[in-house]
C-alpha cells in the first residue's frame, strides 16, 4: 500500500521529529536521498557522475535548499553543477554555501539558466515543494515550457503541483522522477497532478505519520483482499450477485456487467432484466429471472444502472430498498440524481456510486438543486470531487477517469494506480460495475471492493492491451480478469 499525507499532516509530524534532533539533520536526511537517486539516475545515462551537467533550479524556501545541499554533493563526486536561483535575494543561505564550497555556479541571469536548463543531463526541481500555493510564479514559467534534452528529477512534488490534490493551476515542471521525503503526497498519485510526477521514489526521513489521508493499492494488498472459496464453501456461500443492467435499448450492457461479475469471486451471478435470453446465450452458466429486483430473490449485492435505459428507475427502487450493498452506475446514477441523496436516507447498508465526471456533475447538480458544474471542473479536481459527492449522498463513491478515486462518506480515500487509457472504451465501466458488484457481493467491505475492482480494472485493460498490441473492446478487458487475477496473487505467493 502506498500511503499519502496532507502537507499539515506532514508538517506536524515533521515539528515533532525536527524538535528531537539537530537542526538541519532532516534536510540532510532529504538531500542525501535526492543527491543518492540523481547519482544512479546520472550513472545509468552517462555511465558515471563525473563529468555530467547538472543544473539546480532553487526557489525560496526549504524545497530549494534540499536541492543545493543535493547539488553540492554531485559537485563534490565531480558533476559540474549550476544553480538557477529564481529568488536569489531569498535562496536558502545553508545550500547556497554547501554548493559554492563545492565549487558549484550559480546563475543569476535568465538566459543562462534556460540555456543550461535546456542541456543539462539532469535537472533538479527545488523551485517549490509542499509550501507551494497557487500555480508556478512568473519567473518560473520559463522552465516549465522550455524544451530540455536532461533527465528531471522533482524535489519532493513537481513545482506547480498541489501536494494536497494534484490540482495544476496553469503550469507545471513535468518531471521523470520524483523523489519525495517521509510520505507520498496525494498529488503524486491523483492526476493530473500524477501525471506531471513520472516514477516517484520514497526516501524515509523517520517520520511518526497519522493514518494515511489517501492510500494506493498495490499487489501484496489486492493479494490479501481478493476473495478465495474455503472447502466449506458453496456458491451460495460465496454470495450471489443480482446484476439488473441492459434494456431493449443497450443490451450490450447486460453481457458486459455479467462478464465483469462472473470475473469477481461471488459464487453466482443472477441477472434480471430484458436481456436474459441473450445473457444465457452467451454466458450459460448465469442464473436469470424476469421482472425485476424485488422479485429476483435473495442476492447479497445489487448492481444496478448499466444500460438501464427506461427501466432503471423501478430496477433502482427495487434495488434500494434491498438490505444488501448496492452498487449504482450509468442510467442508475442519472436517475438518482434526478431522485437527490433523499433516495438513499433509508438505506441499511452500504451503496457505492460508481460516476464518470459527467455522472458526477449531475449527482451534485441532484443534492445542491443547482445546475451541473463543468465535468472538466470536477477532473480536474477529482479527490475533491469524489469527496463532495460522498459526502453529500453518504455513499461511497468510485469516480472514474484517469486516475480512478474512490472515496468512502467517513473520508477514506483510495487512487487507483493502474489506470491506463486503453480503458476509455466503450463499455468499459459496464464490466468494472459487474466486477465491483461481485466482490461487494463476496463479502468485502465496499472501499475494499471498489479499490480491488478499480485496480484488476486497469490491470487487465494494461494485460489486454498488451496481448494484441492494440486497442481493445469492452468485453476483452472481461476476458482479461482471470490472468490479472492470478498474476496478483503469484505476487503474493513470490512475496511470501
Ligand atoms: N520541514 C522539514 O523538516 C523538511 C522539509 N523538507 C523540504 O522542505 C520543503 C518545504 O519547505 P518550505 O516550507 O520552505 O516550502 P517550499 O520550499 O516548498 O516553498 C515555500 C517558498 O516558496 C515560495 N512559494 C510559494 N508558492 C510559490 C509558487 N507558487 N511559486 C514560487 N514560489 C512559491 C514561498 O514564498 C516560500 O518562500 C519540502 O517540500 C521539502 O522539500 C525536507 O528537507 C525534509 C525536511
Ligand atoms: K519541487
Amino acid at each position: 500500500m502506498r500511503n499519502a499525507h496532507r502537507v499539515e499532516q506532514v508538517r506536524a509530524a515533521e515539528a515533532e521529529l525536527m524538535a528531537r534532533l539537530p537542526e538541519g539533520a532532516l534536510m540532510q536526511r532529504a538531500a542525501a536521498g535526492l543527491a543518492a537517486t540523481c547519482a544512479r539516475l546520472l550513472t545509468r545515462r552517462r555511465g558515471r557522475v563525473y563529468g555530467s551537467r547538472v543544473v539546480v533550479l532553487a526557489g525560496s524556501g526549504d524545497n530549494g535548499g534540499d536541492a543545493l545541499y543535493a547539488g553540492a554533493v554531485l559537485a563534490r563526486r565531480g558533476a559540474r553543477v549550476s544553480a538557477v536561483l529564481l529568488a536569489p535575494e531569498r535562496a536558502h543561505a545553508g545550500g547556497l554555501a554547501a554548493l559554492r564550497a563545492a565549487h558549484g555556479q550559480v546563475v543569476l541571469d535568465q538566459e543562462v539558466g534556460l540555456a543550461d536548463f535546456s542541456r543539462a543531463d539532469l535537472v533538479l526541481d527545488g523551485i517549490v515543494g509542499i509550501g507551494g500555493r497557487g500555480g508556478l510564479r512568473a519567473e518560473a514559467v520559463p522552465y516549465a515550457r522550455a524544451a530540455r534534452r536532461g533527465t528531471v528529477v522533482a524535489v519532493d512534488v513537481p513545482s506547480g503541483v498541489d501536494a494536497d490534490t494534484g490540482e495544476v493551476a496553469g503550469v507545471a515542471l513535468r518531471a521523470d522522477v520524483t523523489v519525495c521525503f517521509g510520505t507520498y503526497k496525494p498529488g503524486l498519485l491523483i492526476d493530473p497532478g500524477a501525471g506531471y510526477a513520472g516514477a516517484v521514489q520514497l526516501v524515509g526521513i523517520g517520520l511518526d505519520l497519522p493514518p494515511a489521508d489517501v492510500s494506493a493499492l498495490q499487489h501484496p494488498a489486492v493479494a490479501e483482499l481478493l476473495p478465495e472459496p474455503g472447502a466449506e464453501s458453496d456458491k451460495y456461500r460465496r454470495g450471489v450477485v443480482g446484476v439488473a443492467a441492459g434494456s431493449a435499448t443497450y443490451p450490450g450492457a447486460a453481457l458486459l456487467a455479467v462478464a465483469g461479475a462472473l470475473h469477481g469471486g461471488a459464487g453466482a451471478v443472477r441477472y434480471v432484466g430484458t436481456a436474459a435470453e441473450e445473457v444465457v446465450r452467451r454466458f450459460p452458466e448465469t442464473l436469470v429471472t424476469e421482472g425485476g429486483p424485488a422479485g429476483a430473490g435473495r442476492v447479497q449485492a445489487w448492481v444496478v444502472g448499466p444500460g438501464g435505459g427506461e427501466g432503471a428507475r423501478q430496477a433502482l427502487a427495487e434495488a434500494l430498498a434491498s438490505d444488501v450493498p448496492v452498487l449504482v452506475d450509468a442510467d442508475g446514477l442519472t436517475e438518482l440524481g434526478r431522485l437527490g441523496p433523499g433516495a438513499l436516507a433509508g438505506r441499511t447498508a452500504p451503496t457505492l456510486l460508481t460516476p464518470h465526471t459527467g455522472e458526477a456533475a449531475r449527482l451534485l447538480a441532484g443534492a445542491d438543486g443547482g445546475a451541473p458544474p463543468p465535468a472538466d471542473e470536477l477532473a480536474a479536481a477529482r479527490l475533491a470531487t469524489a469527496r463532495r459527492l460522498a459526502a453529500a449522498y453518504r455513499a461511497t463513491v468510485l469516480l472514474k477517469g484517469s486516475t480512478t478515486v474512490v472515496a468512502d462518506p467517513g473520508g477514506a480515500a483510495r487512487v487507483n494506480p493502474t489506470g491506463t487509457s486503453w480503458l476509455a472504451t466503450a463499455g468499459s465501466g459496464d464490466v468494472l460495475a459487474g466486477l465491483a458488484g461481485s466482490l461487494l457481493a463476496a463479502g468485502l467491505p465496499v472501499l475494499d471492493a471498489a479499490s480491488v475492482a478499480a485496480y484488476l480494472h486497469g490491470l487487465a485493460g494494461r494485460h489486454a492491451a498488451s496481448t494484441p498490441g492494440a486497442p481493445v473492446t469492452a468485453l476483452q478487458v472481461a476476458a482479461a480478469l482471470p490472468a490479472v487475477w492470478r498474476q496478483v496473487r503469484a505476487s503474493a505467493t513470490a512475496d511470501e
